[in-house]
């Protein structure tokens, strides 16, 4: 029997779907809050994208519930002039006015309408770019470390995506409901000036109506959360199936029918739980809208009995019946906007959960700079886990680096070369322990200005000189080529089809693909086109044939400016760190050697371990 591809005991709700579940659940009070607070969130949004298109949108839509309070008396009047006493030609007569008025007044208010329509399609695509442009900025300013918290990553994925959209459903959501509204208090007012006990039996038209939809509203959100785990699962094995990073090894491993199967099963409990949870809905809509026919049927009969009890004169039963009709037309407006909102605060809710999580990440405000050409770059106790984790990556490091100095990280995978690696250029931020360029700690500065050459670097899908000049933009760009030639870049962009301008994406008509090996050419190039004091390069030449590994690590152990910054390279290449200045064996995350490659093998240890155990592989090659 095939076992899951990934086990389902695996499938731990981030915590922010906890929390969030726990609030979505919380009781009436929070729900009552919940749709003003959504309301305030858009319109605060729309008020900051465009004044004017909102101050349009808000006008128009109260001057439509004006005229429309205008037209329903002129139709109590014309009611009133027609029916008062047998009717004769002359009452027809009076009745013109009022009768015109009610033409004019729908007429006003069908413009007016449509005003408040393209008022509001102007804001829509609008605010949802600033809600998007709020949550780039946020994430954007969050620390590195961030982004190896699957909670986290799966906050920005689904709060990004679902809140977003929440924003933009809300801007017409929030207008149709303010039209409601003023349409509902109109409608109301007039119907109560027939009687008040016209009043309580559409209002529990309304209260049955809400109440349902919002149930009904929860119950979706609560089935959301319940399944992000495995809506993420769903997600992933789709990637796999339609992505091109796994194309090649999905068909050479035949794993197309494994991976449409797991897709089915996964798919088979997330639509399973949505027909459930869509059955419940629908029970507690279809119970709800029962409630509000009676409610509606109440009002109609209500009114009988007002006529029949001559508490409201025959004339005036016409416009009770249009205003009773719009009032409750207007209701079930109202209600299915606000239920619209209310759907739409949980996601709005998820998107402020992202923004205070993106700022409860982003690090204290630093008001020094980091020293912006240290002598020395000293680790003193630096100890750091990644989130989540309890086994320390790296642990009481100490060390310092010299300017000029090469210093080469070494030891088998996973011993915490690349942690600490980012932890000397304050990408991360040590949990204990401290990282000082000179005498400044990185935890209290500004990010330093770094070099980096990218174990795994991005494949920019801009132009060959744009993804060199891309390290440092307000650089110097005539100085690429430079560059490209120290990485040994040079000659690969030569034969691009437009050269230097080539689009280095197979996604863009005319663009480019280039092999694994390409890339880290331009990658080491672009390490080398920005000029700073710390250049990092995590294994540089991992994909490099032989002849451009030697070229690479000549230029970075080599005079070509290495004399003005500090290297430091991780690297299995145990042949190449020879010439390092200061070599650093790390185990499990502690440092366990240092010293030149000299002192490191005349004495047995575990540098001696490793670098025999190199030659000897490559002997045996
Ligand atoms: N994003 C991450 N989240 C959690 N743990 C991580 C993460 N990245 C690395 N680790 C863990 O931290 C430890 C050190 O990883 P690191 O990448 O620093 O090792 P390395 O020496 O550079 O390995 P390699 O030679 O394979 O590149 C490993 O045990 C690894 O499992």
């Amino acid at each position: 029997m095939r076992y899951p591809l990934i086990d389902d005991g695996e499938l731990a709700e981030p915590a922010w779907a906890t929390i969030n579940e726990q609030v979505a659940t919380a009781g009436w009070r929070r729900s009552a809050r919940a749709v003003p607070a959504a309301l305030a969130t858009v319109v605060l949004l729309a008020w900051r994208t465009s004044r004017r298109w909102t101050a349009l949108a808000a006008t128009a839509h109260l001057a439509a519930g004006a005229l429309q309070a205008v037209g329903l008396f002129a139709v109590a009047d014309a009611f009133t002039t027609l029916l008062d006493g047998a009717p004769n030609p002359d009452r027809l007569l009076d009745s013109v006015p009022s009768l015109l008025l009610v033409g004019l007044a729908h007429t006003a208010r069908t413009t007016v309408g449509a005003v408040a329509h393209l008022a509001q399609a102007a804001l829509a695509p609008r605010v949802e770019y600033a809600a998007r442009h709020g949550i780039h900025r946020a994430v954007l300013d969050v620390a590195p470390v961030a982004f190896s918290d699957a909670d986290f990553v799966e906050l920005v994925r689904q709060g990004g995506m679902h809140g977003v959209w929440a924003v933009r459903r809300s801007v017409q959501a929030a207008s149709d409901l303010l039209a409601a509204l003023v349409a509902l208090a109109v409608a109301l007012a007039v119907v109560t000036t027939f009687h008040p006990w016209l009043l309580p039996a559409l209002l529990l038209a309304a209260a049955a109506n809400g109440w349902a939809a919002m149930r009904a509203a929860r119950l979706s959100y609560t089935s959301f959360l319940r399944m992000v785990a495995r809506d993420r699962q769903a997600w992933l094995v789709g990637d796999l199936i339609t992505g091109a990073e796994s194309a090649m090894e999905v068909r050479a491993f035949l794993l197309e029918e494994v991976l449409l199967d797991e897709h089915a099963r996964v798919s088979e409990r997330l639509n399973a739980d949505a027909v459930r949870t869509e059955a419940r809905c629908a029970a507690i809509r279809l119970g709800g809208r029962a409630l509000a026919a009676a409610g509606g049927l109440g009002a109609y009969c209500t009114l009988g009995v007002l006529l029949y009890t001559q508490q409201v004169p025959l004339s005036l039963a016409g416009t009770a019946v249009v205003a009773i009709s719009g009032a409750a037309a207007s209701l079930s407006q109202a209600i299915r906007e606000f239920n619209a909102m209310y759907e739409n605060s949980f996601y709005i809710d998820l998107r402020a959960r992202l923004l205070d999580e993106c700022r409860r990440r982003r690090g204290a405000a630093r008001s020094r700079s980091a020293p912006p050409d240290p002598a020395t770059i000293t680790l003193r106790g630096v100890t750091f886990a990644y989130p989540g984790q309890h086994e320390p990556a790296v642990r009481d490091v100490d060390l310092t680096l010299r300017r000029g100095q090469v210093v080469a990280l070494v030891g088998e995978n996973g011993s915490g070369k690349s942690t600490l690696s980012r932890l000397i250029c304050g990408l991360f931020t040590p949990d204990t322990g401290q990282v000082l360029w000179d005498d400044v700690d990185l935890a209290t500065a500004a990010p330093p200005r770094t070099s980096l050459i990218a174990q795994d670097p991005v494949r920019w899908p801009v132009s060959a000189a744009t993804n060199i000049c891309i390290s440092d933009l307000d650089g110097e760009r005539a100085r690429w080529p430079d560059s490209a030639r120290t990485a040994g870049a040079d000659t690969l962009i030569e034969a691009l089809p437009r050269r230097e301008d080539t689009v280095l994406s197979t996604l863009f008509a005319g663009g480019h693909g280039l092999s694994t090996g390409q890339w880290q050419r331009i990658a080491a190039a672009r390490g080398h086109f920005r000029t700073a004091p710390l250049l990092i390069a995590d294994e540089p030449t991992a994909s490099l044939d032989a002849l451009a590994e030697a070229r690479v690590f000549d230029a970075l152990c080599g005079n070509e400016g290495a004399s003005n910054r500090t290297t430091v390279l991780v690297t299995h290449r145990l042949g190449n760190v020879r010439n390092a200045d200061l070599i650093v064996v790390l185990e499990r995350g502690r440092i366990v050697a240092t010293g030149t490659h000299a002192e490191l093998i005349s004495r047995p240890g575990p540098y001696r371990l490793l670098y025999d155990s190199a030659s000897e592989g490559s002997a045996a090659r």
